[in-house]
């Protein structure tokens, strides 16, 4: 994160005193979590929330749970949101959250009490003015659920927008479940209508087959693209004839949420995904998957960066000196903050929008972001990815500057 944020700084030509503002998250939470297991005994997790920056409005972001979340993880992720807000102008700041666990390992009641406990150690520092969590990896709407309702209990009232991404009978929005891989959809026809390349002839490869991947996947198959490979924590599936995503999807529901078994492809691995010579690749598992290693093997035209992060920071130079086009994580995946936020406007109001308004006015925040980000690419002669931390950074500093008060 810092060493993109750096050089989109430079070129901006930052001021020192902003840039140090900009640099750091303004608060960090560390909790442990003591939770009751099925066993009677007594587990301890650790928990941390991160906000970046809130020039911007309250902070915004999800809850990951996964074995490797820590502290300098939280602190990228959350940085990653003040600039994804920024890029598609949702009027919040970066927050995010985790919890060092394997929800895969643990009942339904283990989750349910550690979400709650989570909860309660942030009963201070979430609330819909202040900092509005949402799922991540790891978790989904009924994990949102709970913490709507631990909240609300500590707090004495039904409070439905301290959360986004709530199942759609607590205030849930209408193609909030979509609206991450929508995006990506979005964004990757842009792309593929600025290289001159027709969804119909193309082919892609989507790393992740989870919320983001799976509907990703689903939605440019849509468009005409074909799907030759897929994969999750399981490995990789490829078939040059094409996946019917709807049946994979089927199957992984069907077998715990895990491709695990799937027969109707081949069997590679996850590394192998990424070198696939086909039009495009979507990463939306893990962050730090494409490296300077693998890079130079890529034959990808393009790159739509569903999971956060998915590039290592020395793997850029090489994408670029092989005119592989990328549209940067804060881009193409911020499909799912935009309708976040329109889920807390929903909640705010009162009233709740169609599908067709959700999807009419997401789909043009990310035509629209992608464009602004695509001329900031021309105009200072960059890569998407550091026209993208132009954008953001550019307008979060130019609010800073407006707040004054120093
Ligand atoms: N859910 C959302 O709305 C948003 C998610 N993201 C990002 O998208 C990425 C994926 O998030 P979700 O789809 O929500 O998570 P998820 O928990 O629904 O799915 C994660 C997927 O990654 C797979 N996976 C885990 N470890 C793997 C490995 N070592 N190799 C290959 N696949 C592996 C899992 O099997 C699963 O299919 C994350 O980077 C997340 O931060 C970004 C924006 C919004
Ligand atoms: O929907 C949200 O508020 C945030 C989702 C998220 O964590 C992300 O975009 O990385």
């Amino acid at each position: 994160m810092m060493s993109r944020f750096d050089v989109a700084a430079k070129i901006l030509g930052l001021d020192e005193d902003t840039y140090n503002m900009l640099k750091s998250p303004v608060k960090q939470v560390l909790v442990n979590l003591p939770v009751t297991m099925d066993n009677g005994r007594i587990n301890v997790y650790e928990g941390f929330r991160v906000i970046h920056n809130n020039y911007m409005g309250p902070g915004k972001g999800g809850i990951r749970f996964a074995m490797d979340v820590d502290l300098d993880e939280v602190k990228a992720l959350a940085a990653w949101m003040t600039w994804k807000c920024a890029v598609v102008n949702v009027p919040f700041g970066g927050a995010k959250g985790g919890v060092k666990c394997d929800p895969r390992k643990m009942s339904k009641g283990e989750l349910e009490r550690l979400t709650r406990a989570y909860t309660q150690a942030m009963a201070d520092v979430f609330g819909p003015e202040k900092d509005i969590p949402a799922p991540d990896m790891g978790t989904g709407q009924q994990e949102m659920a709970w913490l709507m309702d631990e909240f609300s209990r500590i707090k004495g009232f039904t409070n439905a927008g301290v959360v986004t991404g709530k199942p759609l009978v607590l205030g849930g929005s209408k193609g909030r479940v979509e609206a991450t891989g929508r995006g990506v959809m979005v964004t990757c026809r842009a792309a593929l209508n600025k290289l001159k390349i027709n969804p119909a002839n193309a082919t892609a490869a989507v790393q992740g087959f989870g919320n983001v991947g799976s509907i990703s996947a689903k939605l440019l198959e849509s468009q005409g693209i074909k799907i030759v490979a897929i994969s999750d924590i399981s490995g990789a599936y490829y078939n040059a004839n094409g996946i019917n995503v709807s049946e994979a999807i089927a199957y992984s529901q069907a077998n715990k949420n895990s491709l695990e078994g799937y027969k109707n492809a081949g069997r590679i691995t996850n590394d192998e995904l990424l070198t696939l010579d086909v039009d495009v690749l979507v990463p939306a598992a893990l962050q730090d998957v494409i490296t300077k290693e693998n890079a130079v093997n890529i034959k990808a035209k393009l790159i739509v960066e569903g999971a956060n992060g998915p590039t290592s920071a020395n793997a850029d130079a090489i994408l670029k000196e092989k005119g592989i086009m990328i549209v940067p994580d804060i881009l193409a995946n911020a499909g799912g903050v935009t309708v976040s936020y329109f889920e807390w406007v929903q909640n705010h109001q009162g009233y709740y929008w169609t599908e067709e308004r959700v999807n009419r006015r997401a789909d043009r925040t990310m035509k629209e972001a992608f464009e602004q980000v695509y001329q900031a690419s021309i105009k200072f002669n960059v890569d998407m990815r550091i026209a993208a931390y132009i954008v953001a950074i550019d307008k979060v500093a130019s609010t800073r500057k407006l707040l004054g008060g120093f």
